[in-house]
């Protein structure tokens, strides 16, 4: 089975983590996630997680420490996501691939409609 490899970032400002719904018309529409994206053949996963998320936020962050990795599959795919612990340096609001964004308590995360490999990672920072 192919594996798709995709980094997302575990962002925070004052203890409270950012996720952004995936707009209409996009594969998960409606399901919020946190931001990042695939990684490119041969790209650094923290290369890849600075410019997905200048491409889709116009965001910076400072990419701190390895967090965990989350594997889910589809029948004829799977999905793993690598997340990275960041601090937000400054964003723009400016959204693409997303149409709304929430800082949200990290207690509150699993009230939100999370994308299936974004789940365990919430779980994972509520150490449940
Ligand atoms: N974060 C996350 N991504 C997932 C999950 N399941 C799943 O298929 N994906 C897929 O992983 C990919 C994430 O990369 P991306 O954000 O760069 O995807 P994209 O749709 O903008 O890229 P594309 O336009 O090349 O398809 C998407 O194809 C997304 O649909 C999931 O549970 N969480």
């Amino acid at each position: 089975m192919d594996t798709i490899k995709v980094v997302c970032g575990i962002i925070y400002q004052d203890g409270k983590v950012f996720i952004c719904r995936r707009r209409p018309g996009k594969h998960l529409e409606g399901y919020w996630e946190f931001p990042g994206g695939k990684v490119e053949s041969n790209e650094d996963e923290k290369d890849s997680l600075s410019r997905e998320l200048h491409e889709e936020l116009e965001m910076e962050v400072e990419i701190k420490d390895y967090y965990a990795t989350s594997n889910y599959s589809y029948e004829s795919i799977s999905i793993k996501l690598i997340a990275y612990h960041c601090e937000l340096i400054q964003y723009s609001s400016k959204l693409t691939d997303h149409d709304k964004f929430e800082w949200v308590s990290p207690e509150d995360l699993l009230d939100w409609k999370l994308a299936p490999a974004d789940i365990p990672l919430a779980k994972k920072l509520l150490n449940i």
